[in-house]
């Protein structure tokens, strides 16, 4: 089998995403030229153990040493053993695991050697996909807007739409699908909403040893701490224009705004944090979206689905609404910009990272030659 990536017409990519809830990796396949999606293939997750999720969760905010090279080695190994079992691959689009992300001061890093990668899996890997955009001046995230506008056009959207992504943080892509291009000016705005589940875990695995709020069965019965949500909101952040992105501990202390909360009010009120954010951040788009699609694992949270539809003045529904894969989607996102490096199309724009000019980056890692610039 040919090792080369075709040039032209449509190849068949696998991407992997493994995010910042620290939960597990996702892969998925797509059929697309870089431009358009032809198709959606198989998928796959390889859950972290507890283990190995305590060994990622220490390296969070590490930039290099110990912790953080154990945490490359387990994102690593699980990256191989989940990606070896996909056929008929010709590139493979590698995240990895972003232990530490200050754009504007010591730039972005993602754990995950993509040449180590492709050697392994035989195919080419296209991986480091955040640096260039940091180093021209961007945010290095979020990246998976370029994709959500091939999802509009696959959708057939016509009027202004949006997609929140809810994992441990919110992000937030609005999308003018009549452009004919997503680096045109004024086709995408993009941005981190706030911290979405990664609070509200962090809470109940410290006070029950649950990992989650399944359903939200916990924050169902608690009354938002309107004191505590003031103040959330009173954070410069939600004020900045877009583009903007953050790490996934920025937000950390908010986690004692509601230290003194039962455990029900605790959990409503870090649930109504993260639809806050995003209805703040709604305030910065061009106009109110006609529909927001939400992916991530927060769209199973009936009770954050809910109090995001009484704060925003559009219609709120899972991706799944419209014949998407939530759970996928961020798996599909690389794979789809794997391609885009690959073919030499940009990954990112002014309009999602603030980066000075349309760009691509990611570097490409052949399995038996030397590494290329993408
Ligand atoms: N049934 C459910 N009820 C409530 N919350 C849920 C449910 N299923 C998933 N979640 C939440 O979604 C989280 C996982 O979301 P997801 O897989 O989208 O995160 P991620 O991809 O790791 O994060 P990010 O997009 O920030 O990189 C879980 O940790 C949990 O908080
Ligand atoms: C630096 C980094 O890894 N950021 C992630 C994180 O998780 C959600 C949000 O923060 C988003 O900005 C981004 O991931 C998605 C996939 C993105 O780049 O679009």
């Amino acid at each position: 089998m040919s090792r080369a990536i075709p040039k032209t017409g449509s190849v068949t990519a696998l991407g992997a995403m493994s995010g910042t809830s620290l939960d597990g990796v996702d892969a998925a396949v797509i059929r697309t030229d870089g431009v358009t999606i032809g198709s959606f293939g198989e998928s796959g997750y390889r859950a972290y153990t507890t283990e190995e999720q305590q060994i990622l969760s220490a390296a969070l905010g590490q930039w290099s040493g110990p912790a953080a090279e154990a945490a490359t080695r387990i994102v690593q190994q699980a990256h191989e053993e989940l990606l070896a079992e996909f056929t008929g691959v010709d590139l493979v689009g590698f995240h990895g695991q972003t232990l530490a992300h200050a754009p504007r001061t010591r730039g972005t890093y993602q754990a995950g050697d993509g040449a180590a990668l492709a050697k392994s899996l035989g195919r080419p890997v296209v991986w480091d996909f955040r640096t260039a955009d940091v180093d021209l001046g961007g945010e290095g995230a979020p990246l998976a807007p370029f994709f959500h506008f091939a999802c509009a056009r696959h959708i057939g959207a016509t009027g202004p739409l949006a997609f929140l992504n809810l994992g441990g943080v919110g992000n937030l892509t609005y999308i003018d699908p009549s452009f004919e291009r997503p680096e045109m000016p004024g086709a995408l705005l993009a941005f981190d909403t706030g911290p979405a589940n990664a609070p509200l875990n962090d809470l109940l695995r410290a006070r029950r040893g649950m990992a989650f709020d399944r359903d939200g069965a916990i924050a169902k019965s608690g009354t938002v701490e309107q004191g505590a949500l003031e103040l959330f909101l009173a954070e410069p952040y939600f004020a900045r224009m877009p583009p903007k992105s953050l790490d996934r501990n920025d937000f950390s202390q908010m986690v004692a705004l509601v230290s003194e909360l039962v455990d029900a009010d605790a959990a409503a009120t870090l649930t109504a944090m993260c639809a806050a954010g995003v209805a703040a951040g709604m305030q910065h788009c061009p106009t109110p979206p006609d529909r927001v699609l939400v992916t991530g694992g927060g769209r199973h949270n009936p009770v954050l689905m809910e109090m995001l539809s009484v704060s925003l003045d559009c219609p709120v529904m899972p991706v799944e609404d419209t014949g998407l894969d939530g759970d996928m989607l961020e798996a599909q996102a690389f794979a789809y910009l794997a391609v885009r490096v690959a073919r030499g199309l940009p990954t990112s724009c002014p309009g999602t990272t603030g980066v000075r000019a349309a760009v691509g980056g990611g570097i490409v890692s052949l399995p038996e030659a030397q590494a290329q610039a993408g």
